[in-house]
């Protein structure tokens, strides 16, 4: 079988890419970490995105947070890969992003994607904490969608509940005041919906169980296709067993939630993209 290459993008105040590589390495696939300018050619070894199956954008504190988080990263991206994002999508490739990497993709237009894959207007922001604070405890988080239906959770079922670390402080799923209502529609028909937080009962989600205050409790989304996704909480954490905080001493457990992201991943790239089916 064709080895599925994952590249890992990083630039200056990236924090998370050290444990997503070992999460792609886990579950099968080749990852690589790879610095933004060796996307853009502006630093050696280069890389071309069209060499890989999946982009994944990690967590962290990207140019400091500063302007907003995600905001520098993206607007460098936009600038100098949007042709070859676009081609990468056309071609099949999948796009992550987690907490921060989650910011990086709202903020380029990429999510929630209503209208095209890369929106000029933002369509939705992840604003400030309710809190005001960093928030950094355990999730829950119950899948909204069918087995199979995203190409990132096709081996989670419906209703389940993943044990999954968060760590932010803009988080907050909003919309455009004035659009809310149509957006959240949207978004439900087009099962771009992926992840709510929940209470650790299973019940609705109160603070601080909804670590941000996010609209509707959403933890993650896709875009309409569902080729392009974004998570708040960090599945990258609890790949292994040993660092799900509430797993018991003795408990006889080798992988935490986490893990089934990346298996979903390997599962859907072997499948279609290694046969070429879309
Ligand atoms: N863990 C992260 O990726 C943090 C994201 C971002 N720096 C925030 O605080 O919101």
């Amino acid at each position: 079988m064709k080895t599925l290459r994952v590249c890992i993008l990083r630039i200056e105040g990236t924090n998370c890419e050290a444990e997503m590589f070992s999460a792609f390495k886990g579950a099968g696939m080749d990852p690589e970490l790879v610095h933004l300018k060796q996307l853009t050619g502006d630093a050696l070894p280069r890389r071309a995105l069209e060499d890989y199956d999946c982009l994944m954008i990690p967590g962290g504190f990207s140019s400091g947070d500063y302007v907003r988080a995600g905001a520098i990263f993206a607007a460098r991206m936009k600038c100098k890969l949007r042709e070859s994002i676009l081609n990468f999508l056309d071609g099949g490739g999948l796009i992550g992003g987690v907490c921060n990497g989650f910011q990086v993709l709202v903020e380029l237009g990429l999510l929630p994607g209503f209208d095209d894959l890369i929106s000029d207007e933002p369509q939705m922001a992840l604003h400030i904490n309710d809190s005001n604070r960093f928030e950094c405890r355990l999730s829950f988080l119950r899948h909204e969608l069918e087995e199979g239906t995203s190409p990132f959770t096709s081996r989670i079922k419906k209703g389940a509940i993943l044990r999954i670390p968060s760590a932010h402080a803009e988080g907050k799923v909003v919309f455009p005041e004035e659009f809310q209502k149509e957006y959240l529609e949207k978004m439900r028909n087009n099962n771009q919906i992926i992840f709510r937080y929940v209470n650790p009962d299973g019940g609705d989600a109160t603070h601080p169980w909804n670590p941000n205050g996010s609209v509707e409790d959403i933890a993650a989304i896709s875009n309409p296709k569902g080729n392009v996704f974004g998570m708040m909480p960090h599945p990258e954490r609890v790949f292994n067993a040993c660092n799900d905080p509430m797993v018991k001493r003795g408990e006889l457990k080798e992988y935490g939630d986490g893990r089934a992201i990346f298996d979903s991943i390997f599962e859907y790239l072997s499948t279609y993209r290694s046969k070429q089916l879309f």
